[in-house]
C-alpha cells in the first residue's frame, strides 16, 4: 500500500519546508523525521551528534523512519542522510511515493551555509562537503525516487504546485481531490 508522500534530498533542498505545504495541500498529516527525533530525545540534532556521534544519530533515525513509514496518509520529510541505510530505503519506498528534491551543491550552499543546525556543515569548507555528500548520495536518491523535482531555482509555491500536479498524474493515488 502506497499512500504516503516521502521527500528525500540533500540538506537545504526544501524537504521540511515543502513537505509542510504539501501536507496542507493534500490534507495529510506532516511528519519530519528530524523533528520526531528531537521531540523524543528532547535535544536538538547537533546535540545528538555531539553526544552520540553520527552513528548514534543514524540509529535513532532508522528507528524513527521504520515507525513513521508504517503510518498511512502522511507526508514525511526525511533527513538528507536517511537514504544511506538500505533498511531506510526499503521502508521509504514501501511506504509511499518518493519525491527527490534535487539541487546543485552551490545552490544548497547558498541556502544553508549560515545555518548552524546542520552538524555535517560545520567544516572548514562546507561547499566542498556538500559536493562530496551529493556525489556519495546521488545514486541512492535516484534509486528510491518515483519523481525527481528540481528545487534549486524555483520558488516554494511553484515546487509545491509541480509536485501536486505530477503526483496526480501518477495512477493509484488518492490525491485527485487536492485543491490547488
Ligand atoms: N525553493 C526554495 N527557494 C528558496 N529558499 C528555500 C526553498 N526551499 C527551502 N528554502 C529555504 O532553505 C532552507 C532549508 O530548507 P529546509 O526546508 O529546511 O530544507 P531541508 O529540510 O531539505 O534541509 C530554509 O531556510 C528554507 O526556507
Ligand atoms: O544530510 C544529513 O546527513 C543530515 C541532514 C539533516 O536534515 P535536513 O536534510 O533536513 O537538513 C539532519 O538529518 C542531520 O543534520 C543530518
Ligand atoms: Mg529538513
Amino acid at each position: 500500500m502506497q499512500d504516503n508522500i516521502i521527500l528525500v534530498g540533500l540538506m537545504g533542498a526544501g524537504k521540511s519546508t515543502i513537505g509542510r505545504q504539501l501536507a496542507r495541500r493534500f490534507n495529510l498529516e506532516f511528519y519530519d523525521s528530524d523533528k520526531t527525533i528531537e521531540a523524543r530525545t528532547g535535544v536538538p540534532i547537533p546535540t545528538i551528534f555531539e553526544m552520540e556521534g553520527e552513528q548514534g544519530f543514524r540509529d535513532r533515525e532508522e528507528q524513527v523512519i521504520a515507525e513513521l513509514s508504517q503510518l498511512r496518509g502522511v507526508v514525511l520529510a526525511t533527513g538528507g542522510g536517511s537514504i544511506l541505510r538500505e533498511a531506510n530505503r526499503a521502508a521509504l519506498t514501501r511506504s509511499g511515493r518518493v519525491v527527490y528534491l534535487r539541487a546543485s551543491a552551490e545552490q544548497l550552499y547558498n541556502r544553508i551555509h549560515h545555518d548552524k543546525n546542520r552538524p555535517l556543515m560545520q567544516t572548514d569548507n562546507p561547499l566542498q562537503t556538500l559536493r562530496s555528500l551529493l556525489q556519495a548520495r546521488e545514486a541512492h536518491y535516484l534509486e528510491v525516487a518515483d519523481l525527481i523535482v528540481p528545487t534549486g531555482k524555483q520558488k516554494v509555491a511553484h515546487i509545491v504546485n509541480l509536485i501536486a500536479q505530477k503526483l496526480n498524474q501518477l495512477q493509484d493515488l488518492p490525491y485527485a481531490n487536492a485543491q490547488s
